[in-house]
């Protein structure tokens, strides 16, 4: 391979050979002394052999086709390879580095493996390598004179404190938003950005330069378990930014799945051997990132919006992923785009990410201001509902008042007409309805009283019966209705004469009598004959008919004892009438007392 100086980096792959050693046993006697035959052209620019664990011894001829001294790097831009070792590059000295032995003992300290080489003007060397590695037996070299690859590494420093410089802005200021809001989604984000940052800072060899360049242990399984970790909380975070947990059980089911498996991917790097965790921390990496992808995809279709930008993020990231493991297992080309494949997928994913982040932010406040929206108008919507059931009820009320008061004067009227009813009623059942006087029962109850009055205050008392003459003739000669005339006559003129305190009443038929308290047997008699006379002289009009009236008068009159009852009364006072009628009739006749207290 001629090496024209020039700032063009050399790609040494199609000028190398290969001898693969499965066992990795051979030496470099050994190696020397193989037949021509036993190599094998690289043929790829890259010399990419994929992950079995082999050694791979590399021939490569150089020539410094100039008539100068040329100084030259071969970089190897794989920095976690275990172990490489070169022969050629300074006499007989051996160059012993990788991953797998202390960073010092690196000709130069670098985070990549730098081979220095001088060739006199016009001399042809052979190098030797030996590549063993239990992960991807990627060489990536290439070749600069030193002073291109001066040029180059400050390039490349600028980008990666750029690369890392952007990641630390974006884990300080997720994780600040984390602590003011307290939303678990910028938690999971922050310790997604801090475990991608780490996983990059080993592959790009930062980690082993300057966190810790004797733990060899800890440099073989912190790539896997930084890979495990970034997914772990990958998934973490596009759970629950995503809102995965309102969509079907299936997201939550397959959720905890790959948290499990990421969980032992974590473990297989810490406990199993480290090719089969690299495996599996690929293996992870692609399922979650596919699962991720497929979610966010069903989530954006559910109209979820922020979806539309987290497919983006993950789409960059699964491209960068599937160049990154397509290069490093040799099935495409390695270039410095497959190279930092991932470091620029995964920024730009993350960048895109704490987009969707505060766009998702803006949706929840927008969704807050709806909510607020629509509460105000359900307020005022109740308010106004309020309004209405209150001007209803005061109307109803109103109404019902009213309806109140009527129906309580209208049964005030009928309270009050009943009332009057029941009296008329009353007044009916003591009145003969002909003649307007006192009925029978009245004239039983004042006897009653009179005579328990008088019996008390031992005064005299007189009972009057009046009998209208031949009355049958009246009513046979002018009819029932003058019969009924004259009784009315007969009894207005006899009420006339009659005091406040005694009382008349019809008696039956043409009879009537009267209860007079406080009177003597001559004050009742006088009466007797008042009426009979005033009767006699005043006869009855009835319709041009002047009818003749009489009567007949029987008296009692006594100051009543224990004995004295009613019945004994008008029955005393009966038969003094008895015996006017007997006498001829229109007279007056007083009961003759035959025994001592009776006047
Ligand atoms: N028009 C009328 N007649 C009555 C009423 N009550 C009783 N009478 C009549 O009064 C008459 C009484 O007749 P009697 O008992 O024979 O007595 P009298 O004809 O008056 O004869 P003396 O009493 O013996 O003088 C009967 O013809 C009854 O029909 C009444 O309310 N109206």
């Amino acid at each position: 391979m001629p090496l024209w100086p020039g700032e063009q980096r050399l790609l040494p792959g199609p000028y190398m050979q290969v001898w693969e050693d499965p066992e990795g046993l051979a030496d470099i006697q050994q190696v020397r002394q193989l037949p021509g035959s036993a190599w094998q052209p690289v043929a790829r620019r890259d010399a990419s052999f994929g992950y079995n664990g082999h050694a791979y011894w590399l021939r490569l001829q150089v020539h410094n086709p100039t008539a100068q001294p040329q100084d030259w790097i071969l970089l190897i831009g794989n920095p976690l390879l275990d172990h490489l070792d070169a022969y050629g590059l300074d006499g007989e000295r051996v160059y012993q580095a990788g991953d797998q032995r202390p960073f010092g003992a690196r000709w130069i300290e670098h985070r990549q493996l730098l081979l220095p080489l001088r060739l006199a003007p016009g001399e042809q060397r052979e190098l030797l390598l030996r590549m063993q590695t239990e992960g991807s037996a990627n060489l990536s070299a290439s070749l600069m004179t030193a002073a291109t690859f001066n040029l180059h590494e400050q390039r490349m420093l600028l980008l990666q404190g750029l690369f890392f410089g952007a990641l630390l802005v974006m884990l300080i200021y997720n994780l600040s938003i984390f602590i003011i809001t307290r939303d678990r989604n910028y938690l999971w984000y922050s310790l997604f950005v801090a475990s991608f940052t780490l996983y990059q800072f080993i592959q790009l060899g930062f980690a082993f330069q300057w966190l810790w360049p004797e733990a060899l242990w800890w440099q073989q399984l912190s790539f896997p378990f930084s890979s495990a970790l970034a997914t772990l909380f990958g998934i973490l975070f596009t759970y629950g930014v995503l809102d995965l947990k309102a969509g079907p059980p299936l997201y939550t089911h397959l959720t905890r799945c790959l948290l499990a498996a990421s969980l032992l991917v974590i473990a297989l790097a810490l406990l199993a051997p480290y090719s089969l965790a690299l495996i599996g921390s690929f293996a992870l990496l692609v399922a979650c990132a596919l699962l991720a992808f497929v979610f966010t995809l069903l989530r954006w279709r559910q109209g979820y919006r922020p979806a539309k930008l987290f497919a983006l993020g993950w789409s960059m990231l699964i491209i960068a992923s599937l160049f990154s493991i397509l290069s490093g297992t040799g099935v495409i080309a390695n270039s410095q785009l497959t190279l930092h494949a991932q470091q620029i997928g995964g920024l730009l994913e993350l960048v895109i990410f704490s987009i969707a982040l505060g766009s998702r932010i803006r949706q929840a406040q927008q969704a807050q201001q709806l909510a607020q929206a629509r509460l105000l108008a359900n307020e005022q919507q109740l308010r106004l509902e309020q309004a209405k059931s209150l001007q209803l009820q005061r109307e109803i009320s109103e109404g019902l008042e009213t309806r109140v008061q009527e129906r309580t004067a209208s049964l005030q009227q009928a309270l009050r007409e009943l009332s009057s009813a029941n009296q008329r009623l009353a007044e009916l059942s003591r009145h003969d309805s002909l003649t307007g006087l006192f009925n029978r029962q009245v004239l039983n109850e004042e006897l009653e009283r009179v005579l328990a009055q008088a019996r008390r205050s031992r005064q005299p008392m007189a009972i009057l019966m009046l009998d209208l003459d031949f009355f049958k003739k009246v009513n046979d000669d002018h009819g029932h209705l003058a019969g009924d005339a004259c009784l009315q006559h007969a009894a207005r003129r006899m009420q006339q004469r009659m005091r406040s305190n005694d009382l008349l009443a019809r008696f039956g038929g043409e009879e009537f009598a009267a209860v007079l308290s406080d009177t003597h047997l001559d004050g009742a008699r006088d009466l007797a004959e008042q009426l009979r006379l005033d009767l006699q002289q005043n006869p009855c009009h009835y319709q041009q008919q002047v009818i003749p009236l009489s009567l007949s008068i029987g008296v009692c009159a006594l100051v009543p004892d224990k004995h004295t009852d009613r019945e004994q009364l008008l029955r005393q006072a009966d038969q003094a009438l008895y015996q006017a009628k007997a006498g001829g009739r229109n007279q007056v006749r007083c009961y003759e007392a035959s025994t001592p207290g009776e006047a």
